[in-house]
């Protein structure tokens, strides 16, 4: 039972969390890894959530662009010298929850620890790493990660900085050629830090060798006045994360030293030598890191959301169900329960996606690092097939909660915009999904033609190897994964047999695969949905801990699973892994499920544990006084200052007076 009951709420919510039929407090172990970081976080939280700092001075929304950023500034500086007083490492407070809800729009600082340093950790060598994290480590070094460009920000090898290595005084000369070399969009840029890694094509003697990282100064240390030959500023407002200090950058023709070039994997030696790496992509691999650590993020994203859903759906009552019978609870209409529980299940796949592909990243890189390169392309397309799962999932989730609240849910005050803007931002940054789509779908399509060609696949593209044949009618959890790689199979079959036939047909390779690149997409979707459903199914199956707990995960595996055959039911009957009838029992069993887990729904997003400030929303508090804390909200509107405001003498008074001149 919840360890949370005796604290007040609302009696819907009471009522709510007597159903509880499992371990709460289990459950939040679980989702934090274990009892000790369950722990942790909530101490971190008790020092966060005592420090008056944190407190806006006024809504955010109701603030300039530029007091936003400030105010931001100041929180996120706040942190950083709070931790060193504390002794904290600032890492494993922002790796832990707890850290959320402090800063509501963006962090100027964001890129600066979660982009720059792991491009300086992962791309520099040993000596110059220990000179720049001392510096990083003290304060001196802020940075960003400056690869896009106003004209490129996908295609890498379209980027137009230059870096030209000057072998008489031994630096590089960067360069911004044209408008659309100007960088645009990195985070912190416009005002905040000082350095930034920028991406730039490498020239040595006349010879392009492609988009290299440097180790650029930008402002001077002390006055923080950008440099001769750099230009920098703000790139202006945004959809949302509108204080993160996007910003421009510009070189003329700026000087650095050559040991600025970062050096771990490519080198330009003295004389002009270029050692070329160990493998070409081995330069873009904090863009993996991030992709790898996008998983995480929006899971944690989607879990706020529901939580705020899930608490107001068992506030709010609507209409009726029964004629005549008191109004019910939102939840307890089969359409809301559609809406909220799947993103419930969702919350649980992301979780068990990011965890495995946390671990593979890990043993990955630790297999690179003694030179084994061959696992990369399987890292590249798992960490981009998940980064894109996880951005449109989540993404979509979300505005699905702010619907499931009304007309309430499109209020600042429920933080349905910022989360919403939060996660549709991540489908674009770090790689666009449809791009990243891509990169799976050639991973996939290169993997079944080697196997084709009789050679054995490996990983997550096993499957591939030869037609799978599921059992048929077999709609167990292991049924339904083999149902799963036999649709994909086809898909991919499919969609492979169609790019030979169009190159049959005189069309060559590259405009085949465009003319098949909407089945692609579909092919590298499924692929990682497979994967996903597949981690769920084996770690639920792993799980540790009373069988409360673990019916809970069953149900929402169960859940997740029945959900995605039914949205998918198409490929499945096509691939003939299911027939009409299964589908119609998965999607029967399915609705049982929301019944089952309809009780529990408000337990569950209590396990996710975040506190009322961390929410920000007047739908999703604890204690579900809902309309109190919309009202009290409203009142804090500037306009509410004056019964009457000066745009009434200004502008509406003035047109009353004059009336209509004529009846038209
Ligand atoms: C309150 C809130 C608080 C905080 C704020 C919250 C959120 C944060 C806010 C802001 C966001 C922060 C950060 C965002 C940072 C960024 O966005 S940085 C910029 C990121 N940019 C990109 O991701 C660019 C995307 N493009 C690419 O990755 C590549 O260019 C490409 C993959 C599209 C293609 O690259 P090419 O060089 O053209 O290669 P190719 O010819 O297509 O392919 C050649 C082969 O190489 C393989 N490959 C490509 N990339 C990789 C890789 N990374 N690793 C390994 N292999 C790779 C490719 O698959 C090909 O393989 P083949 O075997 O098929 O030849
Ligand atoms: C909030 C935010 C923060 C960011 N932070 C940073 C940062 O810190 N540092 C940094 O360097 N960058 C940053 N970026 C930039 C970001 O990484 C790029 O915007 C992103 O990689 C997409 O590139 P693009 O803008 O060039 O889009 P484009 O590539 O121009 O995309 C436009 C459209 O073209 C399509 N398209 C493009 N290429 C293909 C293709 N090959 N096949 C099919 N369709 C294609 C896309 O799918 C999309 O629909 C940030 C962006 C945002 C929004």
């Amino acid at each position: 039972m919840s360890s949370h009951e005796t604290r007040p709420c609302v009696p819907d919510l009471k009522k709510e969390r007597l159903k509880c039929d499992f371990n709460v407090e289990e459950l939040t172990n679980l989702i934090d890894g274990g009892k000790e970081k369950t722990a942790l976080r909530r101490k971190l939280r008790s020092v966060i959530s005592s420090e008056s700092a944190y407190i806006d001075p006024i809504p955010p929304e109701y603030m300039s662009h530029e007091d936003q950023f400030s105010n931001e500034l100041r929180k996120t500086c706040h942190t950083a010298m709070l931790m060193n007083k504390q002794n904290i490492d600032i890492k494993t407070l922002q790796l832990s929850k707890a850290y959320i809800g402090v800063l509501k729009d963006g962090d100027p600082l964001w890129v600066h620890y979660h982009v720059f340093i792991p491009s300086i950790t992962g791309q520099s060598d040993p000596e110059q790493q220990k000179i720049w994290m001392e510096k990083i480590r003290t304060w001196k070094i802020f940075g960003t990660y400056a690869q896009t460009e106003l004209g490129h920000g996908t295609f890498l090898r379209g980027l137009e900085t230059t870096a030209t290595y000057d072998r008489e005084t031994r630096e590089f000369i960067l360069n911004s050629p044209t408008i659309t070399a100007t960088k645009w969009w990195p985070g912190g840029l416009g005002h905040t830090v000082n350095f930034a890694a920028v991406m730039a094509q490498l020239y040595v003697g006349g010879k392009c060798y492609g988009p290299h990282m440097f180790m650029v100064q930008l402002r001077d240390e002390n006055t923080h006045e950008s440099l001769p030959g750099v230009t920098l500023g703000e790139i202006g407002p945004r959809f949302g994360l509108n204080t993160n200090g996007n910003g421009f950058l510009r070189f003329d023709h700026y000087r650095i030293p050559r040991r600025n070039m970062l050096m771990k994997h490519a080198q330009v030696l003295e004389d002009g030598t270029y050692v070329k790496p160990s493998h070409s992509k081995l330069s873009y691999g904090t863009m993996v890191r991030v992709r790898v650590g996008i998983v995480r993020d929006t899971c944690i994203q989607l879990q706020q959301a529901v939580t705020i859903a899930t608490r107001y759906s068992a506030v709010r009552h609507q209409s009726e169900l029964i004629p005549g019978e008191p109004e019910p609870q939102i939840l307890d209409y089969q359409t809301q329960q559609f809406k909220i529980l799947p993103q419930i299940s969702s919350v649980f796949a992301l979780f068990f996606a990011a965890n495995s592909v946390i671990d593979a990243y890990y043993s990955v890189t630790a297999q690179m690092d003694l030179g084994d390169m061959s696992l990369l392309p399987e890292l590249h397309a798992l960490s981009s097939g998940l980064k894109a799962l996880s951005a449109s999932d989540a993404s979509r989730g979300v505005e699905i909660c702010r619907l499931s609240c009304g007309g309430h849910g499109y209020l600042a005050s429920s933080n349905f915009p910022r989360l919403y803007t939060q996660t549709t931002c991540a489908i674009t940054y770090e790689g666009e999904n449809t791009v990243l789509w891509l990169q799976v779908a050639r991973y996939i399509i290169k993997s079944y033609r080697s196997a084709q060609n009789g050679n054995n696949l490996k990983h997550s593209v096993s499957y591939l190897s030869k037609q799978p044949r599921p059992v048929r009618g077999d709609l167990s959890n292991n049924g339904l994964l083999e149902a799963f790689k036999a649709a994909v199979f086809k898909l991919v079959s499919d969609t492979e047999g169609r790019i030979q036939r169009v190159c049959a047909k005189g069309q060559n390779y590259h405009m085949a695969w465009n003319q098949c690149s909407l089945q692609l997409l579909k092919c590298a979707e499924a692929h990682t949905r497979f994967y996903v459903c597949e981690q769920f199914v084996r770690k639920v199956e792993m799980a540790k801990g009373t069988e409360n707990v673990k019916k809970i995960l069953k149900n929402l595996c169960r859940l997740y699973l029945t959900h995605h055959v039914s949205v998918n039911s198409g490929d499945f009957l096509k691939s003939g892994s299911l027939s009409q009838n299964d589908i119609a029992v998965l999607e029967e069993e399915m609705c049982s499920l929301l019944e089952v887990l309809r009780p529990q729904a408000v337990s569950i997003v209590d396990a996710f544990d975040f506190d009322d400030g961390q929410l920000n929303s007047c739908l999703g508090c604890w204690d579900g006084d809902v309309y109190q804390r919309l009202y009290d909200e409203a009142l804090k509107s500037p306009l509410n200052k004056t019964d009457v405001p000066e745009a009434y003498y200004k502008y509406l008074r003035p047109l009353m007076q004059v009336g209509l001149k004529s009846s038209l």
